[in-house]
């Protein structure tokens, strides 16, 4: 059997979208770690399902590369909405897409009637200590929160963002040793359910330059909600402010961020990149 897909890209974090308006995948898990291979697969940094939804007007589900299923994705969101735009599915210039983290509203711009960029409502940062253990909930453990990790102790700012996230101030993150430090954090007992990490040096208040390890898929060119985890971490320890726009440099690309009362936005770019299909 052939299953069509399309190879979708933002800020270089790339995926392989499947749509199940017309197919349906049985073991997305299996599949994700099969074709995410860029050696013996297609490629990407997992896989992307477009479904339909009774709530919203396409439903997100996504797996990173060991097979997981990911609550949420920043990069992949815009993806799906430039797919179902694109693609005739969803005739809408406002559009809500349901995810495992909720019902996320995403205004789409244009450019000679195809989708270039989105601005997505990603909701309120979870500030509770959901992704901490026990030990820690009396004190503030989310903010500047020292922990060792392998030889080194770091201060950490958690944040969940529907999925969670580990920002680490650094001075230089081109000089982290990713491949090492990342999975240490990824596997650290100290995250129940595995964390994204964001490695940030603070520019200028507007301005934070990213590298991210991601849980499940490793070192990626860029990461949404990681972005918008880096920005809201940035508030809260006084280097950048609310209600203003925070230009995230990631390896592959640029995200602006604006952490409001209302929640946090994050607006980027969706890229198509080839279409093919997958012999299954
Ligand atoms: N790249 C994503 C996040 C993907 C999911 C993550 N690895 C997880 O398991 O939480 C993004 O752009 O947000």
């Amino acid at each position: 059997m052939k299953i069509p897909f399309t190879k979708m890209h933002g800020c270089g974090n790339d995926y392989i979208y499947i749509n199940c308006f017309e197919h349906t995948i049985d073991d997305p898990s299996t599949l994700s770690q099969q074709i995410s291979d860029r050696h013996f697969g297609i490629g990407g940094d997992g896989i992307v399902l477009i479904c339909p939804s009774d709530e919203a007007d396409a439903k997100m589900r996504m797996f990173n590369i060991d097979g997981s299923e990911g609550k949420m994705c920043g990069n992949a969101i815009r993806c799906v909405a430039k797919y179902v735009y694109d693609n005739n599915i969803v005739a809408k210039e406002v559009l809500k897409i349901e995810t495992l983290s909720g019902i996320k509203t995403i205004k789409l711009f244009m450019e000679n009637g195809k989708m270039t960029t989105a601005k997505v409502d990603m909701g309120k940062a979870i500030l509770e200590p959901a992704l901490i253990p026990v030990q820690s909930k009396e004190e503030n453990p989310l903010i500047n929160f020292p922990l060792q990790v392998g030889d080194i102790s770091y201060h950490i700012t958690t944040v969940s963002m529907g999925n969670p996230h580990c920002v680490v101030f650094v001075e230089d993150p081109m000089l982290v040793d990713l491949p090492l430090i990342g999975p240490k954090f990824e596997h650290h007992s100290f995250f129940p359910e595995s964390v994204n990490t964001e490695f940030i040096v603070v520019k200028d208040r507007n301005t934070l330059h990213m590298r991210v390890w991601e849980r499940g898929s490793g070192e990626t060119l860029a990461c949404g909600t990681g972005a918008c985890a880096a920005v809201v971490a940035a508030v809260l320890n006084g280097y950048c402010d609310k209600d203003s726009n925070i230009t995230v440099k990631l390896l592959g690309g640029d995200l602006v961020i604006r952490y409001t009362d209302e929640g946090v936005f994050m607006t980027g770019p969706a890229v198509s990149v080839f279409d093919g299909e997958i012999l299954v």
